[in-house]
């Protein structure tokens, strides 16, 4: 199969090991140098399309994303998300990221998509403006350094468990990580992070029928989705609370088959694995580029000082619909996406019949294919030739057809029928956050000689964002 496999793609450029075995992209991914780094060099020398794996093929040709993760005819996911599966007692816990039936998943983001779309997630607004008042409260006596990366984490995992379903879970006030969620969501991480590349062998291993069969889960976000799901009942289930849980009891209601106790219990933890750390990581990425860069956070003031300017009695934050308004917030926060991305994960798709023919190139059936955002970020042609720098002004310069590029260009949530469910709920968290941050806070890098340190990886969350910081002027509200 070997020689074959390496015949039908022997034409697509690539490192000569990657078209023989798959070792070479584990070895790849699990080595100091981020994959993002891999990914733009891949591009660099092979040009827009990279063969990275014998029977995988990268595009950071624009026009291959609506074909690979498109809306209409959609190609399957690829089996690099099975690693990310759980299963107890004999079932599988659905995860509604892993999930390789397209047809059921579009079932269930029918259902929920109301309450996800930008005017739905609105309805959430007052957990999020209760999160980060505490946040901003517990700055105020964190002391005179903080890291950003660790507040950021607890911050994101206390507003997604009050969204989620209704419970503070206490990590901003214990200030630490409780019962090790956190931690278990990180090994998580880490484990799909190891076996994507070769997931048939992380099935053998750890799916096999013993494991699948273990009566007790050992993640501590599993065993607190089943405790909350368990407490909800026993407070009157249905109607009693505004948020997720309720949005997917409710769901149950009208189609009782699709949203079954276990895949509510999965979306529980769908919601708080796939919402928590990935908030957090871009939220304190795009703080270490505004800290970093003192003349984006002067005018980032100044813009939301236009609308929101602090009075007598302190600063206080805007509803959403006001925050949404600000071109150059926006921009800060896609632009510190697009440089430093914190999600890495590569989205893989399979080619099925009809859809061999990508952005001009041939590509058999059964082929697994993704697109390098990694050479799509760092495109001159698409961001300019000073794409190396952190400049959030390029998002709003240029001719309307430029900007239509770059935002198609921007897969910081991936795109199409697959695309991320709570896009609007991340940018309700970091538009908030942000704004508190900056209007509330003077800050400076404690270590500014350090950079930005990314873990590699598909997730490249930042090891710290240590700062120095002080309360803004006295007449603001901290
Ligand atoms: C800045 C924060 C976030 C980023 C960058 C992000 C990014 C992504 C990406 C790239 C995917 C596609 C993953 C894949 O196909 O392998 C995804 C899927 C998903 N995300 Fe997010 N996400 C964020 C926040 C959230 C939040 C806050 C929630 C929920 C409250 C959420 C829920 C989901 C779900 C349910 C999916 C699976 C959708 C599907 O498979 O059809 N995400 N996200």
């Amino acid at each position: 199969t070997s020689v074959l496999q390496y015949w039908r793609l022997r034409k697509i450029p690539g490192p000569p090991a990657a078209a023989w075995t798959n070792l070479w992209l584990m070895w790849q991914m699990n080595r100091k140098e981020s994959f993002y780094e891999t990914r733009k060099r891949l591009h660099q020398r092979y040009g827009p399309v990279q063969r990275y794996g014998p029977n995988r093929v990268m595009f950071s040709d624009l026009s291959a994303v609506p074909v690979i993760l498109g809306t209409t005819n959609i190609l399957p996911k690829a089996s690099n998300h099975e690693p990310l599966k759980a299963w107890v007692n004999g079932s599988e816990v659905l995860s509604f990221v892993a999930l390789t039936d397209d047809a059921k998943a579009a079932r269930l983001k029918r259902n929920l998509h109301a309450t996800f779309s930008s005017h739905g997630v609105l309805g959430y607004e007052a957990h999020v403006d209760h999160t980060v008042s505490e946040l901003v409260g517990h700055l105020q006596t964190a002391g005179s350094m903080v890291d950003l990366a660790d507040w950021l984490s607890w911050f994101a995992f206390d507003t997604v468990a009050r969204i989620g379903f209704s419970e503070d879970q206490g990590f901003m006030s214990r200030r630490q990580d409780v019962d090790g969620a956190l931690e278990a969501g990180r090994r998580r991480f880490e484990h799909w992070n190891f076996w994507w590349t070769l997931p048939s062998l992380e099935g053998l291993i750890y799916k096999n029928w013993v494991a699948r069969n273990r009566k007790k889960s050992r993640s501590s976000i599993m065993r607190l989705a089943m405790q909350v799901v368990e407490r909800r009942k026993a407070k009157g289930g249905l109607g009693t609370h505004n948020d997720l849980l309720d949005l997917y009891m409710q769901s149950a209601e009208s189609d009782p088959q699709l949203f079954s106790p276990s895949t509510i219990l999965g979306l529980t933890i769908t919601t708080m694995q796939a919402g928590a750390e990935t908030t957090a990581y871009s939220t304190a990425i795009c703080m270490f580029c505004l800290v970093r860069d003192k003349h984006v956070l002067a005018k980032l003031r100044a813009e939301i000082e236009s609308v929101a300017p602090p009075t007598a009695e302190g600063w206080d934050l805007p509803p959403t619909a006001v925050l949404r308004k600000l071109p150059y917030l926006e921009a800060c926060i896609k632009e510190s996406g697009r440089l430093y991305p914190s999600i890495n994960i590569m989205l893989e798709r399979t080619v099925t019949d009809g859809h061999e023919d990508i952005a001009g190139v041939h590509v058999p059936k059964g082929t697994i294919v993704a697109i390098n955002t990694a050479g799509l970020n760092t495109n001159p042609n698409i961001y300019g030739a000073d794409f190396e720098t952190y400049r959030p002004e390029r998002w709003l310069e240029g001719s309307e057809e430029q900007r239509i590029l770059m935002n198609r260009a921007n897969l910081a949530f991936s795109a199409g029928k697959r695309m991320c469910l709570g896009i609007n709920v991340a940018w309700l968290e970091m538009r908030k956050a942000i704004s508190a941050l900056v209007m509330n806070f003077e800050m400076e890098l404690a270590y500014p000689e350090r950079g930005l340190k990314q873990m590699p990886g598909i997730f490249g969350y930042a090891e710290e964002v240590k700062v120095n910081i002080w309360p803004r002027r006295q007449d603001t509200k901290v």
